[in-house]
Parts: C-alpha cells; sequence; structure tokens
C-alpha cells in the first residue's frame, strides 16, 4: 500500500484560498497512491486562533469541496487533515476529513482532546466525542489528531475497534519536536500499527512548525522522516506487517488493565 503524507507549509503570507489550490493540486500529484494524509488544521493554522472563528467551514464548504474533487481526480484515498468545522449551532470542531477514491466524505472525527489548556483550542473550540475508525481496502485507519498524540488511552480504543494504521495530523510547533517523533514511535510500537504522523511546516501566528512528519512501522521503526521544510513523504508499506508482529510478538494479548476477560 502506497502512501503519501503531504507535509503542508502553513505561514501567513499565504491566504486561505491560494494554500487550498496550491494542496489540491499537490494531491492530484499523488496518483498511484493509496492513501494521501495532510496536516492539522493546514487551510488557517493550527496556532492561529483568531482565525478559527472567521476561517471556519461547513463540511459541505470550500476546502472539503476542493478536497472531495483532488481526491476524484487522483483516484486516492485522502484523509484531508482536519478543518475547524462550523456546525449550524455556531460550535466549531477541529474536524478530520477522510474521502474515498470517488471523492465522497466517508468519515469525519472531531478532535477530542484540545490543546490550549485555558486558551486556543481549548476555549474556542467544542471537543469530539466519538473514537473513529475508517476500514479501507487494505487497512483499517484509526483517527487521531495532534495533542492526542499524548493520550495513548485513545489509541487503545482506536485498536480495540480494529485500527491497524494509525493516522495522526498535526500542526506541532519545533519546541516539542522531540515529543512528536518519541510519541509517534511509542503509539506504533504499543499498539503494534502503523502510524502516519503529518505535520506542517514553515511558521504562522509567530510559531514556528516543527516538520519531521513520519511514517512508523508496527515494530516501531521509523520507515521514513521528512525535514523541516514542506515535502513529499511518500513509502510502500506491506500491511501484513501488523498481524505479523502482533502473532510474533503478542503483547496486546497480555493486557490485564481495562480488558473483560470470560470467569
Ligand atoms: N495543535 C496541537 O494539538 C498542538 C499540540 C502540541 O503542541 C503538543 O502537544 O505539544
Amino acid at each position: 500500500m502506497r502512501v503519501s503524507l503531504i507535509q503542508t507549509d502553513v505561514g501567513d503570507a499565504e491566504p486561505t484560498a491560494a494554500r487550498r489550490s496550491r494542496v489540491a493540486r499537490l494531491v492530484r500529484e499523488q496518483r498511484g497512491s493509496d492513501l494521501v494524509v495532510l496536516p492539522e488544521l493546514w487551510h488557517v493554522g493550527a496556532f492561529a486562533y483568531e482565525s478559527f472563528a472567521t476561517g471556519a467551514e461547513a463540511l459541505d464548504g470550500p476546502t472539503a469541496e476542493a478536497m472531495a474533487e483532488a481526491a476524484r481526480d487522483a483516484r486516492v484515498w485522502l484523509h484531508a487533515g482536519s478543518i475547524a468545522e462550523l456546525t449550524p449551532s455556531g460550535t466549531v470542531f477541529n474536524t478530520s476529513l477522510v474521502f474515498s477514491p470517488e471523492g465522497e466524505l466517508v468519515r469525519t472525527y472531531r478532535k477530542i482532546h484540545r490543546f490550549g489548556f485555558d486558551q486556543g483550542e481549548a476555549v474556542l473550540m467544542g471537543a469530539g466525542t466519538e473514537v473513529v475508525t475508517v476500514p479501507l481496502p487494505d487497512t483499517t485507519l484509526g483517527l487521531a489528531t495532534c495533542y492526542d498524540l499524548r493520550f495513548p488511552e485513545l489509541f487503545r480504543a482506536l485498536v480495540d475497534a480494529g485500527a491497524q494504521t494509525l493516522v495522526i495530523p498535526a500542526g506541532w510547533p519545533e519546541r516539542r519536536r522531540g515529543h512528536w517523533t518519541l510519541l509517534a514511535r511509542a503509539r506504533a510500537v504499543e499498539n503494534q500499527s502503523y502510524v502516519l504522523a503529518c505535520g506542517t511546516a514553515g511558521t504562522h501566528a509567530n510559531v514556528p512548525q516543527a516538520g519531521h512528519s513520519l511514517i512508523v512501522d508496527p515494530w516501531g521503526e521509523t520507515v521514513a522522516e521528512a525535514g523541516a521544510g514542506e515535502e513529499i513523504l511518500t513509502a510502500d508499506l506491506d500491511m501484513t506487517k501488523v498481524a505479523k508482529t502482533r502473532e510474533v510478538f503478542p503483547a496486546l494479548k497480555d493486557r490485564v488493565l481495562g480488558v473483560e476477560r470470560d470467569g
């Protein structure tokens, strides 16, 4: 299964409409990949808090529409990263979008753990409540977003729901890059799953982004890692590795806490 992570540059100088067209073109260029992944809030910037309300869009808004067309044109499964989703009630969510190769929006995931403590996303956005997996022909995706990476219990819930490939779009800052790479590999090892961690490049709202998107295999080995700038990370993954890893080293079966057993 060929995957391509588009580590998008998100800078203040580029208007959203221009970035949307540019990213749609990059997605179209990935024809031949099975799955393409974009980062978190790439249309507005994960740290550009004031743009959450002004840039929020409905699920049939211009960003979703452009991504549906790009997925259809490229004939790829597209995890279009997340957008600031404007709901009819006015609440804004940090919502990931997954499109089929026919351009259909097949699944959404509203970020459960909001970042910012007492500011930013934590106060400006609503929290998701649903653990979301997406069955693809070759694997089952488990969806998480950025700060979610710090909460291993979410990933265990995803694995219990059948996830084999954990997809984590992010807008992770450079100053905590060490946590990003460490946690991405940890989530792969402990859940014996592929991890596709797609971050942003560049600087927005005075926050330099980490880049260094990662593809990690179920043994925790880094298959590919991006540098700091805009980059497309492509790898051919052997999806049988998930079952093989879980069989030869059955640690997931040895869980004691939180597992219901007969008798
Ligand atoms: N957008 C985010 O969720 C940022 C998360 C982050 O900076 C961190 O966990 O550290």
